[in-house]
């Protein structure tokens, strides 16, 4: 049997001659970048990959090293345009696209829309983000939130996003597609639902519950052990409040924030109802400007993808190999495409950083329609 220090010796001769080539190889690279530098060229050449992962799989002896060296090289060429991008970098001024920095958000004499009627978890949302005296009114759907910032009417809209229990809130992610606005802040609210009925209402008097889905869902446990109550869905939590208030039955109840149990003078007949204790959503502050600020920690961008093996693979290595944290990826499905999906990335950064400028490069020149949704 062969000895084990020995064939760690003939490893490492081994790993010294490959080293030696990589460094070569990046040198190489380097004089490639300043030739398409200078001529303009892209620094991705899509078939040039394909051709070389072809003909290196040829040269294998087994199917499992032809598998291993293409997926070798898919690395080693993504290292190679990572390179290259930092000298396209180096040699081009900053970019930071349609975005403006500015020292602060304004918040003076703007007027802030949000979804739902006053008592809304929205609502609570735009107060601790903007303050109290903030001039502010609402509308019936997100969809008309967005609508009214691009007419204007209003600066910023406040659009819950995320739920630490329930997950995303899909229509909103669909709706970021849609319009050109960007996200300039976020607001995370805790989220203590209690079911509240009218003043005499005890809790075997209650039939049906009303709620907005996600709130029905973060209570799911509570509500389970109520076999005999019927949920129904309704539009946001506080309209769902105002409802059993207006409504004046005992048999209905309503699942919302305190504050709207106070707003609309119901009585609270169940507390801690959430199955998560830390329950929490985040909310996000979206308005037409593109503008971020100065000390913007948090970026937001999207991007489609080919069908192709490993392109997710190779898209997310735009963060780790400039060292970006990233703390969330979401995919939605593409509509006028069955089956193809559109990726939401968050990830820690600034827009002025050149790590982050370097990763958008890297990823508007191999990803579909790359768009930065705003650096908060
Ligand atoms: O051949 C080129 O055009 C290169 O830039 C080199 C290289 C490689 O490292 O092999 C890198 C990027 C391209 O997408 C294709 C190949």
């Amino acid at each position: 049997m062969l000895d084990l220090q020995e064939m760690r010796k003939e490893i490492d001769v081994i790993d010294d001659q490959i080293v030696k080539l990589f460094e070569k190889r990046m040198s190489i690279a380097e004089d490639v970048a300043k030739f398409k530098i200078e001529t303009q060229k892209p620094v991705f050449d899509r078939t040039r990959e394909q051709e070389k992962l072809e003909t290196l799989g040829q040269k294998t002896h087994s199917a499992f090293n032809c598998c291993g060296v293409q997926e070798l090289y898919q690395h080693i060429m993504s290292i190679s345009r990572k390179r290259q991008y930092q000298l396209l970098q180096e040699s081009a001024p900053p970019e930071t696209g349609e975005f403006r920095v500015v020292e602060t958000l304004p918040k003076d004499k703007v007027s802030v829309v949000f979804q739902g009627v006053e008592g809304a978890y929205s609502h609570a949302a735009m107060h601790a983000f903007f303050g109290e005296n903030i001039q502010s009114y609402h509308v019936d759907t997100w969809k008309d939130a967005m609508e009214e910032i691009k007419k204007g009417n209003a600066f910023y809209a406040v659009l819950p996003i995320e739920n630490s229990t329930a997950g995303i809130v899909q229509d909103n992610y669909d709706l970021l597609n849609e319009y050109n606005h960007v996200i300039a802040g976020e607001q995370i609210i805790r989220c203590r639902h209690v079911l509240m009925g009218v003043p005499g209402a005890t809790l075997e008097d209650i039939q049906s519950v009303y709620s907005h889905p996600q709130a029905l869902m973060q209570c799911r446990e509570f509500l389970d052990s109520h076999e005999t109550w019927h949920c129904r869905e309704f539009s946001n939590t506080a309209a769902a409040a105002k409802k059993v208030a207006k409504d004046g039955d005992k048999t209905q109840a309503a699942i919302a924030s305190p504050y709207a149990a106070e707003y609309f003078g119901l009585v609270p007949l169940a507390t801690g109802i959430y199955s998560n204790p830390g329950n929490s959503t985040r909310f996000i502050i979206v308005t037409k400007e593109k503008i971020y600020c100065k000390d913007a920690k948090k970026i937001s961008v999207s991007y489609e993808l080919p069908h192709e093996s490993g392109s997710l693979y190779n898209s997310l290595s735009h963060f780790i190999y400039n060292g970006l944290n990233m703390t969330k990826i979401e995919s939605r499905p593409i509509a006028e495409r069955n089956w193809e999906y559109r990726f939401f990335v968050d990830f820690e950064g600034n827009l002025s950083d050149s790590a982050v400028q370097n990763a958008l490069r890297g990823l508007k020149a191999e990803a579909q329609n790359l768009r930065v949704h705003g650096n908060y």
